[in-house]
């Protein structure tokens, strides 16, 4: 048994203190008194007729499959985890070269012909998530209301809710807050929802902490048929449960709930609506502090975030003095931590509510060369190109999403002559990122009015922000 297995078979046998585990159900009574709520929309949950999963046929314990599932390289050293991403970036940009080269009036060759920086390690390799979302699915038992992830599809029909107490990437106290939601809505009449047309209610919990171990959670629920009276009801009913009820030992800091009939919903589509404890959870990157809303993005391994801030700061030095422009800038991090260094700052951010954080973020750090738009880059950018001074210079770091930049943000920075570097950050370099790739390198007249000069790779740097997983951050710098 490798000395990794052993490690986790430990993990398995302790992953909570057991007073979690084993939650006094007594001290805490459902506050149902609108017995019209029960008998509209509250149809007990049939536990003993649930059908069981199949047991796997591998030796492998569920526990495993799930590891290998969410966190597949945890059987890996940790210095053999950074060799493997190092070789899977490598591979990454390789293929990305390839593809450049078939242009043919651009001289690419089909080999790394920049460097490739060594891998930043993250400082902390465990437990290191500040963020994470359980999903609500029938269990190994078949009990449809357990808290965990999945092993298997829905297309194959054969989805498996595993309780994630044994996770590297996931702190103790997320797997504490999941355990007692999930006995939260085992209390509950309220059946989940499990399929959005089943007629369930409870559905996944989001838990935010930070690095003071302050913790905010987010329930989502589906409405259905329920009226605001009744649903006020059960919000009640968890607001009791972690106040002064066994939920109460979590130390919540703060309660949220969004009603929501869509797989992701933003504040303006459905309020995040604040059952009690403070709005916002705070956190501090290389000496500034942040506001992050329940609706806004922010890295879930803050001290890795710090290389990773720390690695583009360095890639952006030759361009100190000049504008920066911050494509699809969350609550503001990478702008606000490169503002000192700059003489004026532009983020663009799709989210409304991390676009107010990214503002206040600014004025809370005493920032006053940083500005924040909110709305769709692709709409944004090409509108304030033709008003931007590139006096200084300009340069861009763009950090989208994994569905890439549209077509028009890379038009756009390609269009605008002054922008000489463009710092790309992506977790998902082999996805829509290597379209991005193609448009800001490919020749004048290949792509659709791209008629700016076209840029090069100059250096790529992976950040591992994602120990035991597959994942990490690829900063990858252009020039032209
Ligand atoms: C990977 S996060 C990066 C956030 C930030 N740079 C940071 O380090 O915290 C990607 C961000 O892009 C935003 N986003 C997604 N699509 C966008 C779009 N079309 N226009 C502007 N922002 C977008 C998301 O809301 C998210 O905050």
């Amino acid at each position: 048994m490798s000395s990794a297995f052993k490690a986790m078979r430990l993990h398995l046998t302790c992953p909570l203190p057991k007073q979690v585990i084993n939650i006094p159900q007594t001290l805490f009574s459902y506050l149902i008194t609108n017995q019209r709520a029960i008998n509209n929309s509250c149809k007990p949950v049939k536990t003993s007729n649930a059908k069981k999963p199949k047991l796997p046929t591998t030796k492998l314990s569920w526990e495993e499959r799930l590891s290998d599932t969410v966190t597949p390289l945890w059987r890996m050293t940790y210095e053999d985890q950074l060799q493997w991403k190092y070789e899977h970036q490598k591979k990454i940009l390789l293929k990305m070269m390839k593809e450049l080269s078939q242009d043919p009036t651009r001289a690419f060759s089909d080999h790394l012909n920049f460097p490739l920086l060594p891998i930043v390690a993250s400082p902390v390799r465990d437990g290191y998530r500040n963020k994470s979302t359980f999903s609500v699915n029938k269990g190994i038992d078949g009990n449809p209301k357990t808290l965990g992830f999945y092993i298997g599809t829905g297309k194959a029909g054969n989805i498996v809710c595993v309780h994630a107490d044994h996770l590297l990437s996931i702190p103790s106290k997320h797997k504490m807050v999941a355990r007692c939601y999930e006995d939260f809505i085992r209390l509950s009449p309220l059946r989940p929802c499990i399929l959005f047309d089943d007629g369930g209610h409870w559905r996944e919990i989001t838990i935010r902490t930070n690095s003071t171990g302050h913790t905010m959670a987010i329930v989502y629920f589906h409405p259905q048929s329920l009226t605001p009276e009744e649903t006020d009801i059960h919000k009640a009913a968890l607001v009791e449960y972690f106040t002064q009820g066994p939920g109460a030992i979590c130390q919540l800091d703060s309660l949220y709930f969004q009603e929501t009939t869509m797989t992701r919903c933003s504040h303006e589509q459905s309020q995040y609506q604040l059952l009690y404890g403070q709005t916002h959870i705070y956190e501090e990157v290389l000496g500034f502090k942040f506001r992050i809303s329940p609706d806004s993005f922010f890295q879930v391994n803050r001290e890795a975030a710090e290389a990773l801030y720390k690695t583009v700061a360095e890639l952006s030095q030759p361009c100190v003095g000049g504008t920066l422009l911050d494509v699809c800038c969350g609550t503001g991090a990478i702008g606000i931590s490169l503002s000192p260094q700059m003489e004026r700052v532009i983020g663009i951010e799709l989210i409304e509510q991390a676009v107010e954080d990214a503002k206040f973020n600014a004025a809370l750090n005493r920032v006053c060369n940083c500005e924040f738009l909110a709305g769709k880059a692709e709409v944004v950018l090409p509108d304030l190109m033709g008003s931007l001074s590139s006096d200084g210079g300009l340069t861009a770091v763009v950090n989208p999403s994994r569905a890439g930049l549209h077509y028009r943000v890379v038009r756009a920075l390609r269009n605008h002559s002054a922008i000489r570097r463009l710092v790309y950050i992506s977790c998902k370099p082999d996805g829509e990122a290597m379209r991005n790739f193609r448009e800001l390198c490919c020749s004048v007249g290949l792509v659709r009015r791209i008629t700016g000069e076209a840029f090069k790779p100059v250096v790529a740097v992976p950040v591992d922000l994602f120990p035991h997983t597959p994942h990490c951050e690829l900063v990858l710098v252009f020039e032209r």
